[in-house]
């Protein structure tokens, strides 16, 4: 069979001490429904299968729409070059019950989606969160999908093609058309869609029964109080960043929000009036622009906790997982990694937001070993921004 020749190495396996488990739930069977990728602490040993990486040949549709390839070529590029990759966690492992978790809704950037983003969601999981990774039906993901009422004949074969599947591909922007409104609208939903992931797995927590569209034996009874619900963050990468901060300020639940190469634009003035929650920005070096730094530093006002930092050497791509997956000179040429090694990167951006989410989660771990990180002081990292801002002291009258 084709050996895919790209997994030099692969998406790193958590360094926490939990062992993983994923699953996906998709509930409801219209677009409003919550669908998001689950991963959780698992009881040791359970289930063995490792977990498809890209688990649907129709996102490969929607990768190489979103990035302007040729459709055939582009499917075919991605089933050979990752159609065997498969993420470090068990595929529907039993859930590790008997403590209660502190618990992240992450949120995915422009013509990305839930899976992608699995070295971040591992490794939280590992250091004992549940994290669940919403994919959005704004159309601002690659693809995405929702079941139909299939109507009666519940006979229905699996194997054929689901015809009750409704795929969803990534709308792109007209010539003719202003960013704002577009994103802005996205913006409005993909913030419901958290706050209904939040409400759904509350709802878990409290031992309703979930009915997941998808046929999988996972026992999501397990979870029952088995959510901090004193201990949830929102986090998210690029315009899931933006997603992550209206979320903070529209659902005082979320405790505190992580920002990962936060693009701003979409954010409308409400967010800026304030919102209490603590705020860390971690910042590629490459990505950022005045304008965009601008906006973050708006964010800052007296009494509010805002924290950044900026990964030296990292890339915008240096945080969804294809960095691994890329060899050096493919992934030079695409950006997908940057002069900083990929794990070393992802390794800095997890270990300050572990210390950021005990601090402001008030966790009782030994993350607080990486505070410094957050306080920008460490290899590759410096504090705040590498983008030179105008000075915004006025002009000295001398
Ligand atoms: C041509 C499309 N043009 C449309 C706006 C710009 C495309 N673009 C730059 C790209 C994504 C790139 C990419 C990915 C992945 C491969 C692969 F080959 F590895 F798969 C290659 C090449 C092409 C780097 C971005 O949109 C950057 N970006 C992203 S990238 C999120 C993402 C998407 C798909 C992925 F597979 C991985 C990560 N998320 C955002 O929220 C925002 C932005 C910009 C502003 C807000």
């Amino acid at each position: 069979e084709s050996k895919s020749s790209t997994k030099l190495y692969g998406i790193p396996e958590g360094k926490g001490p939990y062992s993983i488990g994923c699953t996906d739930l998709m509930t409801d069977y219209t677009i409003q429904g919550s669908f998001f990728r689950l991963y959780y602490p698992s009881q040791n040993g359970a289930s063995s299968e490792e977990t498809k990486w890209i688990p649907r040949k129709e996102y490969y549709r929607g990768l190489s729409d979103f990035l302007n390839m040729y459709r055939m070529l582009g499917e075919t590029f991605f089933q050979y070059y990752v159609g065997s990759v498969t993420c470090p966690a068990k595929w529907n492992a039993a859930f590790k019950p008997g403590e209660k978790y502190p618990l992240i809704i992450f949120s995915h950037g422009l013509g990305a989606f839930r899976t992608i983003y699995s070295a971040i969601c591992i490794e939280m999981a590992s250091q004992g969160f549940i994290v669940a990774a919403v994919e959005h039906r704004d159309k601002s993901s690659s693809a995405t999908y929702y079941h139909k009422e299939n109507p009666g004949c519940e006979a229905q074969e699996e194997a054929t093609e689901n015809p009750n599947e409704e795929w969803i591909y990534y709308r792109k922007l007209k010539r003719s058309e202003q960013e704002f409104p577009l994103r802005n609208q996205q913006l409005q939903q993909r913030t419901e869609e958290c706050i209904r992931a939040l409400d759904l797995i509350l709802d878990i927590n409290n031992g309703n029964h979930v009915v997941n569209v998808l046929s999988l034996n996972f026992d999501w009874t397990l979870l029952k109080e088995s959510i901090d619900t004193d201990r949830i963050a929102v986090m998210g990468h690029s315009f899931g960043a933006a997603t992550a901060i209206k979320t903070l300020s529209k659902d005082t639940r979320f405790k505190c929000g992580i920002a990962l190469d936060a693009w701003m634009l979409p954010l409308d003035d409400e967010v800026y009036s304030g919102f209490e929650q603590p705020l860390l920005f971690i910042n590629s070096e490459k990505f950022q622009w005045v304008s965009n730094v601008l906006k973050m530093k708006k964010l800052y006002s007296t009494g509010k906790i805002r924290k950044m930092i900026t990964i030296k050497g990292s890339v915008h791509q240096s945080f969804p997982d294809f960095t691994f997956l890329s060899g050096n000179f493919v992934g030079k040429i695409f950006r997908l990694k940057g002069e900083i090694e990929p794990n070393i990167a992802i390794d800095i951006s997890n270990k300050a937001s572990l210390a950021f989410l005990q601090k402001h989660l008030g966790l009782k771990k030994d993350f607080d070993q990486w505070d410094a990180l957050v306080d920008g002081e460490g290899h590759n990292v410096i504090p705040g921004t590498n983008i030179d801002l105008p000075s915004t002291q006025p002009e000295s009258l001398e």
